[in-house]
């Protein structure tokens, strides 16, 4: 376990924000640190523009709960911090307690690969509020980035209608965890291999790669550089041709394919990493063709995205591997999901009742959404139709199900218990106890295809995409309409 969490040789759990800490602090000192609650992990908006996210990010998030502890060493620099005064911010006591302290609480989660919308929780933490607290920003950190990366990944493979999709990003990367992340995040969202080697070793992604231009400029002529690859390395010939003249270099790189068809091996195609990739694929393809190597790939890089990459489609490019580098791992054109991590309920001394949590804001948007919640996926023959969040504890859901747009009441629809449906949450710890099997890698993969196939295709085109209806069921909305009000003062009146 905790294969790449650990960095620099150190733990992680002092990988959060220090206003955990010393809120924590502030839990343990005024004696609330044990009150029971619950924290909804969710964002709002789907990022590219576009009508979907893939959620992923949950086995490093499962890893880092399970490891969650803070050693000797972390306590001992705690220690060293100072608030204004000079003084040390935390009393000795409490980097004890800090010590001691292990996960015990509840999680449940969307597995990996599942296609999520705005609004919904993706993973729903309860337990001492102390230590749903701390656990905020690396739970963020982790589900955030991967979301985000197997989300542009989804896209990209979308575009290529199958073809595959080569991962070349790790050079370009937001460092070494950024690369290492975004291997995975980009294979369970479409890639389909990745040039990272670690990434490989470390999550069984296959590795897969073609050679530079070093290579070809190492030797005096682009025959030999080509032809000493091939006794190298017969079993894994994809030339990149484009070093001083593409199609002349498309011509060496037949010369060698035969010959190593003579010894019988196979070339596996070309690479094209400048120029117009629209026309020098037309052409390499004519000349390929014409030399019998029908079977020979013809791999493309160079800045590619899903927009370069339709737009290539549409002039005819006849290019069927596409190498995916920068656009991909950065997520070149939104670095970031806005996932956030909100109180939704905590127990009350008095009576041991839930009271429900809200955050206001002037933005409909921002309001959080109170309760301890799960979210409801429905279907029809055709696939899926609605997804309707709902409180699981408390105020319960009726019969007959009405769900509620949050931006507007009077988008509205009915749906019922006799309606197909799923529960997407699924429990993960019970009393800090690992509950849930991780799936395989290449099952979570496989998740993604099968859940986007399972939408209408409007939700998947990029411009203007269809909003998947995803709404509060009415005894929720009701609820959260009321507590509103009453923080409002509103009261009633
Ligand atoms: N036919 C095409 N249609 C649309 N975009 C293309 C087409 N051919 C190439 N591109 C894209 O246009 C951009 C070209 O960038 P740039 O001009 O920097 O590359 P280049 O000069 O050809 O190559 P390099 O600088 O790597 O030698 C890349 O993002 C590439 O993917
Ligand atoms: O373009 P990306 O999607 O990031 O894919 C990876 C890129 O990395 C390599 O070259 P590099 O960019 O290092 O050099 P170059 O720009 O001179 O080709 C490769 O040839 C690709 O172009
Ligand atoms: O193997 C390749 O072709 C490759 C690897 C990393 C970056 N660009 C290309
Ligand atoms: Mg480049």
């Amino acid at each position: 376990m905790n294969k790449h969490l650990q960095l620099y040789g150190q733990s992680l759990s002092l990988l959060t924000d220090l206003y955990q800490l010393t809120m924590a602090y502030g839990y343990w000192k005024s004696g609330t640190a044990e009150k029971e609650a619950v924290f909804n992990l969710f964002f709002r908006k789907n990022p590219f523009g576009g009508g979907y996210t893939v959620a992923a990010g949950l086995e490093q998030a499962i890893d880092f709960i399970e490891n969650f502890r803070f050693s000797e060493e972390d306590t001992a620099y705690l220690r060293t911090l100072t608030g204004s005064d000079g003084q040390p911010l935390f009393e000795a006591a409490f980097l004890d307690y800090l010590q001691e302290l292990r996960f015990t609480g509840e999680v449940d989660a969307i597995p990996e690969g599942t296609v999520v919308f705005p609004q919904e929780p993706l993973l729903r933490v309860r337990g001492p509020i102390l230590q749903c607290q701390i656990l905020e920003t690396p739970l963020l950190n982790l589900i955030n980035f991967q979301s985000l990366i197997a989300t542009k990944a989804a896209r990209i493979k979308q575009v290529t209608k199958g073809e595959p999709v080569l991962e070349f990003g790790l050079r370009r990367a937001q460092g070494m965890d950024g690369g290492v992340t975004a291997s995975r995040a980009a294979y369970i969202g479409g890639a389909d291999a990745t040039s990272n080697v670690l990434a490989g070793r470390l999550f069984g992604i296959p590795v897969k790669g073609t050679h530079a231009h070093s290579w070809v400029m190492s030797f005096d002529s682009e025959e030999e550089a080509f032809e000493t690859y091939a006794e190298v390395l017969p079993n894994n010939c994809i030339f990149l041709v484009d070093t001083f003249d593409t199609l002349e270099g498309v011509k060496k790189a037949i010369e060698t394919g035969k010959k190593l068809e003579a010894k019988g091996y196979k070339l596996g195609g070309i690479r094209l990493d400048s120029g117009d990739l629209a026309y020098f694929s037309i052409e390499a393809r004519k000349l390929l063709d014409a030399a019998g190597f029908k079977d020979a790939a013809i791999v493309a890089s160079n800045d590619l995205d899903e927009n370069i990459i339709q737009s290539l489609k549409d002039q005819g490019a006849t290019i069927n591997v596409w190498g995916v580098g920068t656009k991909l791992v950065t997520a070149y054109d939104q670095p970031a999901l806005g996932g956030v991590y909100k109180l939704a309920a905590m127990r009350n001394d008095k009576d041991d009742e839930w009271e429900y949590k809200i955050k206001l804001s002037e933005q409909t948007i921002k309001i959080s959404t109170p309760g301890i919640q799960q979210v409801r996926r429905y279907r029809n023959a055709n696939g899926f139709i609605a997804d309707m969040i709902y409180n699981t504890e408390g105020f319960q859901k009726k019969e007959e199900e009405i769900m509620i747009d949050p931006m507007d009441y009077t988008k509205r629809r009915k749906l019922d218990n006799a309606t197909p449906h799923e529960d997407l949450l699924v429990p993960v710890f019970r009393e800090g106890k690992l509950v849930y099997n991780l799936p395989e890698i290449q099952d979570v993969k496989k998740r993604v295809e099968d859940q986007l196939s399972g939408f209408h295709e409007s939700i998947r085109r990029f411009v203007n995409p269809h909003l998947y209806p995803v709404g509060l069921e009415k005894g929720l909305y009701d609820f959260k309409t009321d507590l509103i009000l009453k923080l409002r003062k509103f009261n009633g009146k």
